[in-house]
């Protein structure tokens, strides 16, 4: 029988961190995947959705700067190749990064026999402690037709442009799609069954995105959802509940994801779920001391996003050997909406700031008059700064832009490190560039 220090079960990011950071510490560990190495962002999220990025925003550039008519379509088979090499180039990284650290690797389904013990293809593996890393899968549909829909992650897999869709939800996902989609050539609906899209956003900047989108054929249908559909030979045909009906080449959904904790046999090892998945403490810690739990499949009121997978896995491979241990404490959230153009969002966020208004004051910044912005008809770019009115210190930031990641990421940094406008001057950037632009906006 093989015996580690520690087993992590899945390869994602938060399943990667706490294996690299446990192998760190000299621990002998094991890593079991049942799917793709490297899980979720790899072959099913961030990794296919900015290489399709890359191709869609130069298409973008070129046809703002040169005019529709001078403007090819995008070469979908070209940049499908490309993705397709750049995600398998990284799951073989994935794979490559464990065997360098000596982690040994496991292919296929793990499920515990008891608190010590797990089984994979029918081989029974014991260690001190397990890291449960088995991420999230998409919400089942229970509507006549569901079986034609398709989840999102196929959406980011295809070989062939889209040329008419639609998308069952209003989420982040969805306004993903929506944005590659559309500058591809197709026509997009999105269909969200409350009148609320992005939730967490700023309400005024979710209404320039969908006024934007709406340019490039992409209508949200709010209040409503799928009733039925129905397959002819040529294409889809959709119902909604209010009777609306439309055929579409393609129905993709992207309703929310559900932590992945049924078939683990989770009882054998004495570890608790609820709704929200794996229930575990500020250590990160199951109701079984030598179990713990990282990542989408935690019942943790985090974010189900990359950077608190990867930051909670490297928490708890640096915890199994600490001591004293501390509990876990997160950076401020930053995370963005991938659309054309981009939301980002750090710290507190411009609708909290809306309903705390005696607490926080907003200060807005019109950033399509600025240079930066300017040169690539980016006719949205605004900022809003959420500053604490006691203070008086920027306490969070949204903004729409198709650089909006990347500002949001350097407004997180000034926010985090506490750096005072004063300080801000006395650093150099390259002019003119985003960066430089902080001058005009990090002030008293
Ligand atoms: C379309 C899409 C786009 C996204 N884009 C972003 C983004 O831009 N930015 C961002 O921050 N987040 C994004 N996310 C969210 C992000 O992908 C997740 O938060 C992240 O992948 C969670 O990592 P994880 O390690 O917890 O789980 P996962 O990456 O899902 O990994 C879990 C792994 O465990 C394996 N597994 C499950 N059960 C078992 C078992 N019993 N035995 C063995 N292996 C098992 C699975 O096969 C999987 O490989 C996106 C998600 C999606 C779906
Ligand atoms: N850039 C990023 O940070 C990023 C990108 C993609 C995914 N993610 C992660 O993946 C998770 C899943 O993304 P998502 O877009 O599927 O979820 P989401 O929670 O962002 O959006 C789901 C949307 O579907 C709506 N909805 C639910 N049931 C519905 C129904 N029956 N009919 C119509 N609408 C319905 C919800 O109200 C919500 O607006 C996110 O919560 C996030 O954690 C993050």
């Amino acid at each position: 029988m093989k015996v580690f220090d520690t087993i992590v079960i899945g390869s994602g990011v938060g399943g990667a961190g706490a294996a690299i950071r446990a192998a760190s510490h000299g621990q002998t560990v094991a890593v079991i995947e049942q799917r793709d190495w490297g899980g979720t962002t790899v072959n099913r999220g961030s990794t296919p959705k900015k290489v399709l990025l890359g191709g869609i925003e130069a298409h973008r550039d070129f046809r703002v700067q040169n005019g529709s008519a001078a403007v090819p379509p995008v070469n979908w088979e070209r940049l499908a190749a490309h993705r397709d090499t750049v995600v398998s180039q990284t799951q073989e990284n994935f794979k490559r990064r464990f065997v360098a650290n000596d982690i040994t690797t496991f292919e296929g389904h793990a499920e515990f026999i008891n608190s010590q013990q797990i089984r994979v293809n029918g081989e029974r593996l014991t260690a001190k402690t397990f890291v449960i890393a088995t991420g999230a899968r998409p919400r089942e549909l229970t509507f006549p037709g569901g079986q034609w829909v398709e989840h999102s992650g196929s959406f980011f897999k295809r070989h062939v442009a889209p040329k008419n869709i639609t998308i069952l939800g209003a989420g982040v996902i969805a306004f993903a799609i929506a944005g590659i989609a559309s500058e591809a050539g197709d026509t997009v609906t999105l269909v969200q069954h409350n009148h609320v899209a992005l939730r967490g956003f700023d309400p005024q900047l979710v209404q320039k995105l969908i006024a934007n989108l709406a340019k490039q054929n992409v209508r949200v249908v709010f209040d409503d959802e799928l009733a039925r559909l129905d397959r002819t030979s040529t294409a889809l045909q959709v119902r909604t509940a209010s009777g609306a009906q439309w055929t579409t080449e393609a129905v993709y959904a992207a309703l929310g994801r559900l932590p992945n904790v049924d078939d683990l046999n989770l009882q054998a090892a004495g570890v608790t779920t609820d709704a929200h998945g794996i229930r575990v403490d500020d250590y990160l810690q199951t109701s079984n001391p030598n179990v713990f739990a990282v990542g989408d499949c935690a019942a943790v009121a985090t974010p189900k996003l990359a950077n608190y997978a990867i930051f909670q896995g490297k928490y708890v491979g640096d915890l199994l050997t600490a001591t004293p241990r501390f509990p876990i404490v997160y950076p401020l959230q930053a995370s963005a909406v991938f659309s054309l153009p981009r939301l980002a969002q750090v710290g507190v966020s411009a609708a909290v700031a809306r309903q705390k208004s005696s607490r926080y004051t907003l200060r807005e910044v019109a950033l399509n008059k600025w240079l930066t912005y300017q040169r690539e008809y980016d006719d949205q770019a605004q900022l809003i700064l959420v500053v604490d009115r006691q203070s008086g210190q920027v306490v969070g930031a949204e903004a729409i832009s198709y650089q909006a990641d990347v500002l949001i990421n350097y407004v997180a940094l000034l926010i985090q490190q506490h750096v005072t406008p004063a300080q801000l001057h006395e650093t150099f950037f390259a002019y003119p560039s985003a960066a430089a632009d902080l001058y005009g906006i990090w002030t008293d």
